[in-house]
C-alpha cells in the first residue's frame, strides 16, 4: 500500500498524480522521482482513490523508466525547459567519487554511468577508472553482475607492468571476486582472488578471501559444516550467515504429474543431510510494524513480511539478470508469459511484478527470525504472518506431501534438510508445505486455495476414508483435549501427586481418540491428534517405568515410528514418521524408563534416536544436552 509519490506534468501541460509501487522501503523518494526530472511510463493507467480522485499507478518498478537529456523520445516541449549542462566525463567522475564518499552509491553509480557516456574517444584509461569505480559502487549496492562486467572492463592489458597497473588491476580482480562470492560463484571467485594474489603475493586481503572461498568451496563439494557453531553464531543482528549451499545430493526433475520436482541423486537414509542452502531472500518483520499487501493479480491480502520479502526480491532480480534467471525459473502458477532468458533493457531486467509475487506466494517457506531451536511452529510454508519469510531456490522443486520423507531446519538464513525415511537414489524428495496436524478437510482446502493441487499421500487417502461420525468425533475430543491439557499442565516433581480420576480421565480420552482413527486404515500411518493426551498418560505414570516405557513407545507409534525393544536392541520403523518435537520427548523418558528398570543398553539407543529428531528439527545438537540430558 506504500507508494513514492509525485506530481507529473505531460507535454501539453496536464498535470496528475504519479505512484510508483513495489519499491524498497529504503528506497529514497528523491532520487527516484527527482524534481525536474523527465520520465517514461510503460503502460500508464489509472487507478481510483477513496475519494474520487485519480492518479496514475505503476506496478512494475521497471515500467518507470527515467529519460536522459538527449534522449529521443523525451517530447520536444519538455526537451527544450532541460538546461543541458554541459559536464565533462571527468568532472562527472569527481561528482560521482564524492557521492561514494558519502556512502551514495546508487548516486555514485549513475555518475560513473553518465560519465561514461559522455566520455570520448582516446579517454581509455578514464573510461577504465570509470569502470572499476563504478564495480565498487555496484558492489556495495547489491548489483553483483554488474560489478563484474565493470569489473573486468576496467582491466588494463597485462602485458602492462608497471606498478600503477598492476594495483589498479588487483583492485579490479578483487572486486570481480567479492561479487563472485555473494552470487555463491566461490569456484570463479576463487579464480578471481587468485589472479590478484598472482600480481601480488602479498596481497593480504585477497589472501583472506581465498581462505574465506577455499571453506565455502568445501561446504559445497562436501557437505561439511559445523552446526553448533553456527546455532551459536546466529543472532538478531547476525542472521545472513556466511556459508554456502550443499546441493548435489540432489536434481531438479519433471515428475509424471506434479510439474517438476526434487529427486535424490544417491541412496539416504533417516538422519542423512540431504541437502543445505542459504536463503536466496529472506524478510523478517520489521519491528511492531505489520504490512498488508493486496495483490491486485489474485485478490489477496497477505499481512506480515511477505511485501518486504516481494520488495527485496523484485530490487535484486532487477539488478542481477543471474539471480532473475534463477529466480524466474520457479513456479509462477502457470498465468505468466516465460521468457527462456531474462529481459535486459538498460541494464536492469524487466520484471513483472505480481509474476514475482506469484511465485514468492507459491514457493515461500515460513522461517523462524534465528533459528529453529528458537521457535517450534515454523513447519508451514508461508501463511503465518507472524514469522519470517523465505526464498529457498532448491527447496522450491521440492513438492508437498503431508507425510514429507525430509524435515527441514533453520539456522539464520540456512535450511538444513534431513532424511526422514530411507529415500533411494533418485527417490522424489517430498517436503510438507503445511503440518499434518491441521485437520484433513482444512488441509485439502488450503492446500487447494493457495497451491492449487489436491494431496493423494498416503495420510490424506486414508483420511478420505475416515466416515463423518469419527471425523466429527475427533475434532470435538481435540477441543476436550486441549482443555484438558490446559488445565492440568504436569509439573514433573509432583507426578506422584495426580489424583487416580484425573488420570483415568485422560486415559479414557487418548483411548477414545485413538479410535477415531480406524485400525484397517491407519496401520501404518500417524495418528497426530493422540500425541499430546498420550504424552499426558505416560508421563504421569513415569512413577512405575515398566508401565510408562509402554506409554511413550505408544506415543512414537502415534508419531508414526514403530518401535521394537528386543534385550539391549532397540529397532524403529518409521515408515509413518512425522518428525516432531514430542518424539524427543518420548524417547528420551521412555530412555529414562528403560535405564530405572536397569536396561542401558535400550536406554542409550533410544536416546541417540532422540538426539536424531532433536537434530533434524534444530538443524544441529546445540542445546540438546541442557534440554534434554539425563542428570
Ligand atoms: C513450490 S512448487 C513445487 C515445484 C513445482 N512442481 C514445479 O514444477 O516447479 C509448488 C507447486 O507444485 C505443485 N505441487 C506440489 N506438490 C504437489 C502434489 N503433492 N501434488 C500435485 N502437485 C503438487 C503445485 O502446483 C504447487 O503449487
Amino acid at each position: 500500500m506504500t507508494s513514492i509519490q509525485n506530481a507529473v506534468e505531460d507535454e501539453f501541460g496536464d498535470v496528475d498524480r504519479l505512484a510508483i509501487y513495489n519499491l524498497l522501503p529504503s528506497t529514497s523518494p528523491s532520487a527516484v522521482l527527482p524534481l525536474g526530472a523527465i520520465v517514461a511510463i510503460k503502460e500508464p493507467y489509472y487507478k481510483r482513490t477513496a475519494d474520487g480522485g485519480l492518479f496514475v499507478r505503476v506496478d512494475h518498478p521497471t515500467d518507470f523508466v527515467p529519460l536522459k537529456p538527449g534522449n529521443s523520445i523525451i517530447p520536444s516541449s519538455l526537451a527544450a525547459r532541460i538546461t543541458k549542462k554541459s559536464t565533462s566525463a571527468l568532472r562527472l567522475k569527481e561528482c560521482g567519487n564524492s557521492a561514494f564518499k558519502s556512502g551514495d552509491f546508487e548516486t555514485a553509480a549513475d555518475f560513473y554511468s553518465d560519465a561514461l557516456e559522455v566520455a570520448g574517444q582516446g579517454e581509455d584509461e578514464l573510461k577504465q577508472d570509470l569502470h572499476r569505480n563504478r564495480a565498487a559502487a555496484n558492489l556495495r549496492i547489491g548489483r553483483y553482475d554488474l560489478a563484474i562486467t565493470d569489473a573486468l572492463a576496467s582491466l588494463l592489458p597485462p602485458g602492462n607492468t608497471s606498478e600503477t597497473t598492476r594495483s589498479v588491476n588487483i583492485k579490479a580482480l578483487y572486486r570481480a571476486g567479492k561479487a563472485a562470492y555473494e552470487m555463491q560463484d566461490f569456484n570463479q571467485a576463487k579464480r578471481y582472488f587468485d589472479q590478484a594474489l598472482e600480481l601480488d603475493g602479498g596481497h593480504k586481503e585477497a589472501r583472506a578471501e581465498i581462505a574465506r572461498t577455499v571453506k565455502r568451496i568445501s561446504e559445497q563439494e562436501n557437505g561439511h559444516y559445523n552446526f553448533v557453531v553456527m546455532a551459536k553464531s546466529a543472532t538478531m543482528q547476525h542472521s545472513q550467515l556466511d556459508h554456502s549451499s550443499f546441493l548435489r545430493r540432489t536434481k531438479v526433475s519433471q515428475t509424471d504429474n506434479r510439474g517438476r520436482g526434487l529427486f535424490s541423486t544417491e541412496r539416504l537414509v533417516p538422519g542423512d543431510i540431504v541437502f543445505v542452502e542459504k536463503a536466496f531472500n529472506v524478510a523478517h518483520r520489521d519491528g511492531e510494524n505489520i504490512s498488508v499487501l493486496l495483490n491486485l493479480n489474485t485478490d489477496r491480502i497477505s499481512l506480515g513480511t511477505h511485501n518486504l520479502r516481494l520488495y527485496g526480491t523484485i530490487d535484486k532480480i532487477i539488478w542481477n539478470p543471474t539471480f532473475a534467471k534463477n529466480y524466474l525459473d520457479l513456479f509462477d502458477g502457470g498465468k505468466f508469459k516465460r521468457e527462456e532468458e531474462p529481459k535486459v533493457i538498460d541494464g536492469r531486467v524487466i520484471v513483472d511484478t505480481f509474476q514475482v509475487q506469484s511465485i514468492a506466494e507459491l514457493n515461500g517457506f515460513g522461517c523462524p527470525r534465528v533459528k529453529s531451536r528458537d521457535e517450534s511452529d515454523t513447519n508451514e510454508k508461508s501463511l503465518d504472518h507472524e514469522t519470517s519469510t523465505g526464498i529457498w531456490l532448491q527447496a522450491s522443486y521440492a513438492n508437498h506431501s503431508c507425510l514429507p520423507n525430509v524435515t527441514r531446519a533453520f539456522i539464520g538464513d540456512m535450511m538444513i534438510v534431513h532424511a526422514v525415511r530411507d529415500i533411494p537414489a533418485g527417490g522424489e524428495i517430498f517436503m510438507g508445505y503445511l503440518s499434518p496436524d491441521i485437520p484433513f478437510a482444512e488441509r485439502t482446502k488450503r492446500l487447494n486455495d493457495h497451491y492449487g493441487f489436491r494431496c493423494h499421500c498416503d495420510l490424506c487417502q486414508a483420511e478420505a476414508e475416515v466416515p463423518k461420525v469419527a471425523v466429527e468425533k475427533r475434532a470435538r475430543l481435540s477441543k476436550e483435549i486441549k482443555l484438558f491439557l490446559s488445565t492440568n499442565r504436569l509439573n514433573s516433581n509432583d507426578i506422584g501427586m495426580i489424583p487416580g480420576a484425573k488420570k483415568a480421565r485422560a486415559r479414557q480420552l487418548l483411548v477414545e481418540i485413538r479410535e477415531t482413527y480406524p485400525k484397517a486404515l491407519f496401520e501404518q500411518l500417524p495418528r497426530l491428534q493422540c500425541v499430546e493426551i498420550g504424552l499426558w498418560v505416560a508421563q504421569s505414570a513415569m512413577v512405575k517405568p515398566q508401565y510408562a516405557l509402554g506409554k511413550f513407545i505408544d506415543v512414537l507409534r502415534d508419531l508414526g515410528y514403530f518401535v521394537t525393544i528386543k534385550g539391549r536392541n532397540v529397532t524403529v520403523d518409521r515408515r509413518g514418521a512425522v518428525q516432531r518435537v514430542h518424539a524427543v520427548h518420548a524417547a528420551m523418558y521412555a530412555a529414562q524408563c528403560l535405564a530405572a528398570i536397569g536396561n542401558e543398553g535400550a536406554a542409550l539407543a533410544l536416546e541417540s534416536f532422540g538426539k536424531g529428531v532433536f537434530i533434524a528439527i534444530s538443524g544441529s545438537e546445540d542445546g540438546f544436552a541442557v534440554e534434554f540430558g539425563r542428570s
